[in-house]
């Protein structure tokens, strides 16, 4: 297993290039085969979830040809099983887009129920409502969940709770039932927005997305389109915490400073100066960070994918300071590892209360998650000493060469795959 080993305490400084969003290029992706004509995706970040989604594409019979490193061509017309079901596949959250996708074009879909990190129970309740209520029959048995319909008719759909999976997997599907769906209390997120653009350029018929309203008037067919993903605002929130918690001095270019606000605000209330361009955000530290209080909500509040990032800034700021987490009940699995670097956080139910400590000291912690491993590497870059940050490959579902992007930046950290390349690096910078 590979580890990241970093040495602290070094402010990160200068431009970081960020790539296109996970979770909007894994619907996308999904999206893609809806059509039998040839679709090209461009912006596409190269990350393990998306290479296993592209692998299951394929192994359902679809063409996809690699044109770039993040750039791919999707012809889904040579589809010949509507099963998807893989050891790879069970382990990400997005396999579920292509029920939605699937059903929409062929009536009918079985997939692997869907993994994704354990940041909580994380039912599909909504998903099965939406399907159920377009018409279709929804069943699970022996680890699938499966989907058909004679006949997928549009529907009022109102979601007891904001759920961004449920809201584009019922929207996929929508967009080839026959007539006018209605999905009330939508998701607004940037991606939602973004799968809903994409599907309107293959010729689906989709107003609202961004509003918690989404009418969708559904079409025969779709056709080809080329398609750029939207920038990570994940990735880029992620190097604007690295900023602050490093006192450091980063640009993020190619971001779409709006998709930023909610983190842009709580970076200026923990005293950080924060300038915004057309497509780039810069922010600057200052010495002594400031206490605050966050709650996770779905967009455009705080979002909860950005939570333990956070959490490892407010862990170092002066004064108590509070994160509430309304989405997922389990997304505080970093605290355990933080306090091994010397973070003093009691959790209590979903809030965790943060007792800033002057600076954080190197330990070996293991990365619980995606977005807890991200800040686990965070806390590592900002802390006094080496740390060694085991189970990366949480991280690298998600991010793109995250340790070559910090090094850009100044940074000190290497991935290694062994006890004896920590031994070397430890040499190398004694
Ligand atoms: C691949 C992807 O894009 N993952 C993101 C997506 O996950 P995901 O789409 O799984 O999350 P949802 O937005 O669906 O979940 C939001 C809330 O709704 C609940 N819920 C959801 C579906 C359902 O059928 N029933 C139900 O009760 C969940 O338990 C959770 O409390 O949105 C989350 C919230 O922004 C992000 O943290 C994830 O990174
Ligand atoms: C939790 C995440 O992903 P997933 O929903 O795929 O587990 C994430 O992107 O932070």
């Amino acid at each position: 297993m590979d580890q990241y080993v970093i040495k602290g305490g070094i402010p990160l400084n200068g431009k970081v290039e960020i790539g296109g969003a996970k979770n909007a290029a894994l619907p996308i992706l999904a999206a893609a085969v809806m059509t039998d004509e040839t679709v090209v995706i461009d912006n596409l970040p190269n990350v393990r979830d998306i290479n296993v989604l592209l692998q299951a594409i394929q192994e359902i019979g679809a063409k996809v040809e690699r044109t770039g490193e993040h750039s791919v061509k999707i012809n889904g017309s040579f589809i010949h099983d509507i099963s998807v079901d893989n050891e790879f596949i069970k382990k990400i959250r997005a396999s579920y887009y292509l029920l939605g996708a699937l059903l929409g074009k062929y009536k009918k879909a079985e997939v692997a129920l869907p993994g994704g990190c354990d940041i909580g129970s994380r039912p599909i309740d909504l998903h099965q409502k939406g399907f159920r209520a377009l018409g279709a029959e929804v069943e699970i048995r022996g680890g699938l969940i499966s989907v058909k319909a004679e006949n997928l008719r549009g529907s009022h759909i109102y979601l007891d709770k904001v759920s961004v999976g449920a809201t584009i997997n019922i929207m996929m599907a929508a967009a080839m039932a026959e007539g006018k769906t209605v999905i009330e209390n939508a998701a607004k997120e940037p991606h939602v927005v973004d799968v809903a653009n994409f599907l309107n350029c293959m010729g689906a018929n989709i107003r609202g997305a961004g509003t918690d309203v989404i009418r969708i008037e559904g079409v025969e067919k779709l056709h080809k389109t080329e398609y750029s993903i939207i920038p990570d605002q994940i990735e880029a929130g992620t190097f604007m915490f690295a900023a602050a918690a490093t006192r450091g001095d980063v640009t993020v270019l190619n971001v779409i400073p709006k998709h930023l606000e909610a983190t842009t605000a709580k970076l200026l209330e923990v005293g950080c100066r924060v300038e915004e361009g057309d497509d780039y955000v810069r922010v600057v530290a200052p010495e002594q960070l400031k206490h605050t209080q966050v709650t996770t909500l779905p967009y455009p509040g705080f979002p909860t994918d950005m939570q333990p990032q956070m959490g490892v800034v407010l862990g170092i700021s002066q004064g108590i300071s509070t994160i509430t987490e309304s989405i997922f009940e389990n997304r505080f699995r970093y605290v355990d590892e933080l306090t091994k670097m010397g973070a003093a956080i009691k959790v209590e139910s979903n809030i965790a209360i943060i007792s800033g400590v002057h600076r954080y000291t190197g330990a070996r912690v293991s990365a619980p998650d995606l977005r807890a491993g991200a800040a686990l590497v965070i806390a590592g870059l900002s802390a006094e000493g080496i740390t060694v940050v085991d189970d990366i490959f949480y991280i690298e579902r998600g991010y793109e060469a995250l340790e070559k992007k910090f090094m850009a930046l100044g940074a000190r950290i290497e991935r290694v795959s062994s006890e004896k390349e920590i031994q070397k690096f430890k040499l190398k910078i004694s």
